[in-house]
Formats: C-alpha cells, sequence, structure tokens
C-alpha cells in the first residue's frame, strides 16, 4: 500500500485536514529525526508528514540529519515523498509565488552526510533522473486540477548556506541555466533514491536571491511573507495529489523502489555486519537474501 510522504520545509511545519492524526517519536540508527512524525490519513490515503526544520524553525539545513530523517519515514512505511520547499528563483519569468515541479538538481552542498553506505558496504545508485517522473506527473495534474500554475521541470541549486548566496555567486548559477536556488533538497533526494522511496519537490518561489536589479535581495521577512500567502495553495496541492497516489501503481515503474536492485557492489562476504544491521529499513530489501 502506498504511503505518502511530505517533508515540510520552512513555513510548512503542520499539515491540516487529517484523520487519526497522532505524532510518534520514530528512533532511528543515524540518529535523531528533525522532529516526531506526523501520522494520518487523507481522503483515505495514508500519509506521514515531517517538518523539515523541526517545529518551530530549529535546525539549520547544515545541520539537518538528513540520514535520520529519510531513514525514519522508510521505517513508517512512506513509500512517496513530497518536498514542499521555499526557493528563491533565478530566472525573471519565475516571479514569487509561482510554483515549480523540480526535475534536476545541482548539488553544491560540501558539508553533510549524504549516503547510507560507505566502507563495509559501497553502492552507487543512478541519480540521471533524480526525481521520479510519476510523482512529478501527479502533482503536475493535481496543480491544474486545483488551479495553481506551476512550471513542470526546473533545475534546483542546492547551495550549503546558511548565508545567502552573494550576488557573484547568483549569476553563476543563472549562466549555469538553473531555475531556482534553496539549501536543503541535497542530500534528501540522493537519500531517498538509497532508500528506494521516490521523490519529488514542490518548491515555492519566494524571492528573486540577489540577482534582480529591481527587486530586494532575498531576506527571511520577504521569505516568511510569500510563503504565508501560497500556504493555501500547498495544502490544497497535496490534498489534490493524495488520491492519485492511491489509485496508481504499487511499484513505482519509473524504478524508484527497485533502486538497490544493481547498485550495492560489495561482496556478499566482504559486507560489514553492522552495517548490513543499520541497514534493515533502507536497504532490507535486497541484502536479507
Ligand atoms: C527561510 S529561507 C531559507 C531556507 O528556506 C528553504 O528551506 P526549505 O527547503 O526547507 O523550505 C531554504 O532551503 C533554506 O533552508
Ligand atoms: N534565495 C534563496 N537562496 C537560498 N535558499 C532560499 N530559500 C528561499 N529563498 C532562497
Amino acid at each position: 500500500m502506498s504511503v505518502l510522504g511530505i517533508i515540510g520545509g520552512s513555513g510548512v511545519y503542520q499539515i491540516d485536514g487529517l484523520a487519526n492524526v497522532r505524532w510518534q517519536k520514530i528512533d532511528s540508527p543515524f540518529g535523531a529525526p528533525s522532529d516526531e512524525l506526523l501520522f494520518g490519513d487523507l481522503d483515505g490515503q495514508k500519509l506521514v508528514f515531517l517538518p523539515r526544520h523541526g517545529r518551530g524553525h530549529k535546525i539549520p539545513p547544515s545541520e539537518l540529519n538528513f540520514r535520520a530523517n529519510i531513514d525514519a519515514m522508510k521505517r513508517a512505511g512512506v513509500t512517496e515523498i513530497i518536498s514542499v520547499s521555499a526557493v528563491g528563483s533565478l530566472k525573471a519569468e519565475l516571479a514569487p509565488g509561482t510554483f515549480v515541479i523540480v526535475d534536476q538538481f545541482i548539488d553544491r552542498t560540501f558539508a553533510r552526510n549524504k549516503s547510507f553506505f560507505g566502507t563495509g558496504l559501497v553502492a552507487h545508485v543512478g541519480m540521471g533522473h533524480p526525481v521520479c517522473g510519476r510523482l512529478g506527473d501527479a502533482i503536475a495534474e493535481a496543480a491544474t486540477e486545483v488551479g495553481i500554475a506551476a512550471k513542470r521541470g526546473g533545475t534546483y541549486l542546492v547551495m550549503e548556506g546558511p548565508q545567502f548566496s552573494t550576488q557573484a555567486e547568483s549569476e553563476l548559477y543563472r549562466t549555469w541555466g538553473c531555475d531556482v536556488i534553496g539549501m536543503t533538497n541535497m542530500p534528501e533526494a540522493k537519500l531517498a533514491r538509497e532508500a528506494e522511496m521516490c521523490y519529488a519537490t514542490v518548491a515555492m518561489v519566494t524571492d528573486y536571491d540577489c540577482w534582480h536589479p529591481d527587486h530586494d535581495h532575498v531576506s527571511v521577512d520577504a521569505v516568511v511573507k510569500v510563503l504565508l500567502e501560497n500556504a493555501d495553495k500547498a495544502r490544497a496541492l497535496v490534498r489534490a495529489v493524495a488520491p492519485r497516489l492511491r489509485h496508481g501503481p504499487e511499484i513505482c515503474p519509473r524504478g524508484c523502489h527497485r533502486a538497490l536492485d544493481s547498485a550495492i557492489i560489495t561482496h556478499a562476504d566482504a559486507r560489514d555486519p553492522a552495517m548490513v544491521g543499520k541497514l534493515d529499513a533502507v536497504a532490507g530489501r535486497v541484502l536479507k537474501g
């Protein structure tokens, strides 16, 4: 049965309209997740919500325990993850308030644990298509249904932060053809792929970063203002996506749920038993047999 996971970014610390709700602490061998997980049902679809920065926004991007967050979601039974994220725009036509269904990333982060695997158990998953096209389709259809203009496709530059970019950096990313910029979706998307979960991002444009001559440079106040103005739209979008997954195929036809089938290179006899144990949720499907 599909279980929809929502990772709520800046400004998204709750999710309304769920039935049978409960906050529950989920332990992970990778440490503490950002918060308890919120379990509930949305129009018959099982849903698990995690506020990425914790309730009250306590954890900055570089200190997020991405591995614990993804591992906890996997333990909670999540099969598909939608990240709802605030981003800056790197293109004039992507004005604040625009939704972008991201399909590519450039990962410029450097101070984060990026893999569940390592010495004793080595794996290399494919990241050519870093988001699930099926989930992207469901989000795009849901956006049309609820009347949200969403751009399908776009490249999200993931920076380390927590400071915003310099103007020279912002201009550089524009020459690379990037559409939006944020600080959180990597290594989240990589870890979701390693954990064999579909992943897609709904990016809400909140500002023009610091490159646009006619707009103020990004500030937290400006980001929060635009987020609050668009919160109802984001909620409506999540609500419209849920039934589409309930009626979709259980096993992702794009291969997300089988990403480890040809990724592990360490010979069975050479695997570190402690790592194998730690990866019971993430990779149990392929390690057990
Ligand atoms: C509050 S502005 C900067 C902050 O917002 C974004 O977070 P998220 O992706 O969790 O919505 C951005 O990546 C920064 O972490
Ligand atoms: N301009 C920006 N840069 C990085 N992260 C952001 N989140 C929202 N706006 C951003």
